[in-house]
């Protein structure tokens, strides 16, 4: 985390965004969506902060009872936060519009409320994971899902709902091709708890945010078979190391994985019990089925579906990811945890670098 007081002078003389933002629209009251419209609703308590939900229950619990009651029951929402099911409602005179859908439905949602988004409106996607079928990275799900091009950041890093809702320090990276919109998202979103770094490396700071779920799934079941953390430690500098191969042929830059959305990220979400990919790889060492452990969620693990793209995305770019494949194939019920282990220990010896 770099911090300059000329960077912080030559801002102070652009736009007050907060200032000039009115409304924000949230797509989907998850638990990051809500946590994210929370911040933003902290940040100024005069802005308009509206959450698109699903069900009149979930809108119902929100304005009523000031709480998510599915998600976050255990807390407070800043009475500026509203609710509602009809997007011709939440939608329009947004100054921004956050997406934080789930990946595999994001493209189909999108289309469907498309004509109640401004081509204008800048797109702040929280979503981590590619489309299980054609590999893409919510950088393009969303052009593809509204049909056209949409002005677009991407806010990735190590932040779990629950902290960001108890007001502790988190940092978070926004990514954009356009260094303006950026800089404004950061001022959006920046206090006290949150820092924000801005970058231009959205392919970096996507693929970083979709493949540490893949890899906290292959943490999960080190800790799940009882591998002890000699293990665990390998598997994730490995894992580390795919994701840079991969990640770098795609164009990602290796600053943005060795940092806070890369490196911060994986940290996080391998090591944390609170991380719900890590407790679904936790729950398949223990041998549990899938199909058991997703029907018990109410949440989504993006890491599951991102796997099946990164067994594509390894052929496509001819890169050799044995920890994340593997993960891959245990989800396919093509390969058993302890014999993926067995597959992993039984490479050729290599040099380190
Ligand atoms: N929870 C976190 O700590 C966290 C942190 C960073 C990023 N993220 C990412 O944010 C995204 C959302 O995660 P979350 O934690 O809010 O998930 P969640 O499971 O808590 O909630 C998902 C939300 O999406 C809605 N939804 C599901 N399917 C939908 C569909 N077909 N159409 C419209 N809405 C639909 C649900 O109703 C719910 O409101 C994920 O990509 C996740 O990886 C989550
Ligand atoms: O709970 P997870 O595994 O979806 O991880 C949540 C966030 O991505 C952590 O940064």
């Amino acid at each position: 985390m770099r911090w300059s007081r000329r960077v912080e002078e030559k801002n102070s003389k652009k736009e007050d965004v907060l200032a000039t933002t009115k409304k924000v629209a949230v797509m989907g009251g998850g638990s990051f969506g809500t946590a994210m419209a929370t911040l933003l609703a902290r940040n100024k308590a005069d802005l308009d902060v509206v959450i698109l939900v699903r069900s009149e229950a979930d809108a119902e619990s929100i304005n009523e009872d000031h709480k998510n009651a599915k998600y976050l029951p255990q807390y407070e929402l800043p009475t500026n936060i509203r609710a509602t099911t009809d997007p011709a409602h939440a939608l329009p005179g947004s100054d921004f519009i956050v997406h934080a859908v789930p990946v595999q439905s994001s493209k189909a949602f999108l289309a469907g409320v498309k004509q109640h988004i401004s081509p204008e409106t800048p797109l702040l996607c929280l979503s981590k994971g590619l489309d299980r079928e054609t590999c893409e990275m919510m950088s393009e799900v969303i052009p593809e899902g509204l049909g056209r091009k949409q002005p677009l950041a991407v806010l990735s890093g190590p932040t779990f709902a629950v902290e960001l809702m108890q007001g502790l320090p988190t940092a978070i990276v926004a990514a954009s091709e356009d260094k303006n919109l950026a800089w404004r998202v950061q001022r959006l979103f920046a206090s006290t708890h949150l820092r924000v770094n801005t970058s231009a490396d959205v392919v970096g700071v996507e693929m970083s945010g979709a493949l540490k779920n893949v890899l906290a799934i292959a943490a999960g079941m080190i800790e799940g078979l009882s591998l002890g953390n000699n293990a665990l430690a390998s598997v994730v500098a490995q894992g580390c190391a795919e994701i840079r191969w991969l990640a770098s042929k795609m164009g990602a830059r290796p600053e943005t994985l060795a940092g806070l959305s890369g490196t911060g990220d994986i940290m996080l979400t391998c090591f944390v019990n609170l991380s719900r990919n890590r407790t679904v790889g936790v729950r398949l060492g223990k041998g549990e089925s899938l199909e058991d452990i997703l029907g018990s969620m109410n949440q989504v693990a993006e890491g599951v579906a991102t796997a099946g793209a990164v067994m594509k995305l390894a052929r496509r770019y001819k890169v050799s990811l044995p920890v994340l494949t593997a993960v891959a194939r245990i989800l396919e019920d093509d390969l058993d945890p302890r014999d993926a282990v067995e597959e992993i220990m039984n490479l050729p010896q290599v040099p380190e670098v």
